[in-house]
């Protein structure tokens, strides 16, 4: 399985109020890869997951996974957002079988599948109570079930932890974690979190003005430790691209 994304721009607007958002963006995504996508605020992170996802069309370049080139929204790829868009009539256990039921199966295989990853994210006792009784990390847990639900091929995550409490975040970080390495999908995580990125990571695209300012590879042992000392270099590093970032803006 493999994703290839080829010089992909995307602009907004008309004119003299056009807006280029994203700049001959390139880089490829192989079978079982995290790759977390990490910049400052409006550097285009989440144009890139939109296009991704086939939310929305580049003007030009291509995005292709196992070399098919994506046309819109498919199931092969999962997508989860900030805000865990439930749906609050459903219990938790429909909200995650949704998915299943609408690719056909019946109601009770659709439900078998939905338990299974309820289970998968430590959430079986909440299958009956509704989205409005769970915390922020538990409606986020049902929002990671409900993509995994579909088997995507890959999970496109846009900044999935970032409305939770700062220890809710560590939990959730180290739950995806475990779920990835049991499950190996292949993941896109949107950050604006260097320790985040660098706790999760198999590989790093630091976003500049629209641009892959860097692409790099951690390959640093898991579970990592933030106070090891090749954490802190790549973590320094990071900040130095961003900190680059910051005192060239407007300049570019
Ligand atoms: N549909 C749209 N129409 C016009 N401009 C847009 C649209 N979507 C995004 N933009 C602009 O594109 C730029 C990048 O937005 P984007 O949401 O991709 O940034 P981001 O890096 O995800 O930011 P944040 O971290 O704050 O979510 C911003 O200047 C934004 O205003």
């Amino acid at each position: 399985m493999s994703l290839v994304v080829s010089e992909v721009n995307k602009s907004f607007g008309q004119g003299s109020s056009k807006k280029h958002v994203l700049k001959d963006i390139s880089f490829t995504g192989k079978e079982h890869e995290f790759i977390c996508i990490l910049g400052h605020s409006g550097c285009g992170k989440s144009t890139l997951l939109n296009v991704l996802a086939g939310f929305s069309a580049p003007d030009d370049g291509s995005v292709t996974v196992n070399e098919k080139a994506i046309k819109g929204p498919h199931r092969e790829r999962g997508v989860v957002f900030q805000e865990h868009a439930l749906f609050p009539w459903y219990t938790v256990l429909d909200n995650i079988a949704m998915g299943p039921s609408l690719e056909g199966l019946s109601k009770s295989e659709s439900r078998e599948i939905a338990s299974s990853y309820l289970e998968l994210v430590g959430l079986s006792d909440c299958a009956d109570q509704f989205p409005n009784q769970l915390s922020g990390g538990m409606k986020q847990r049902v929002g990671i079930a409900r993509a995994l639900a579909n088997k995507p091929r890959i999970l496109l995550m846009d900044e999935p932890f970032g409305a939770l409490d700062i220890l809710t975040r560590e939990t959730m970080r180290k739950e995806l974690l475990s779920i990835w390495l049991q499950l190996k999908t292949m993941v896109i995580f949107v950050t604006h979190s260097i320790e985040e990125a660098v706790h999760l990571a198999d590989r790093v695209l630091v976003m500049k003005h629209g641009e892959i300012a860097l692409n790099k590879e951690i390959t640093l042992e898991r579970p990592r430790k933030s106070d090891d000392s090749e954490f802190i270099s790549i973590s320094k590093e990071l900040q130095s691209v961003l900190e680059t970032i910051e005192s060239t803006r407007g300049v570019s």
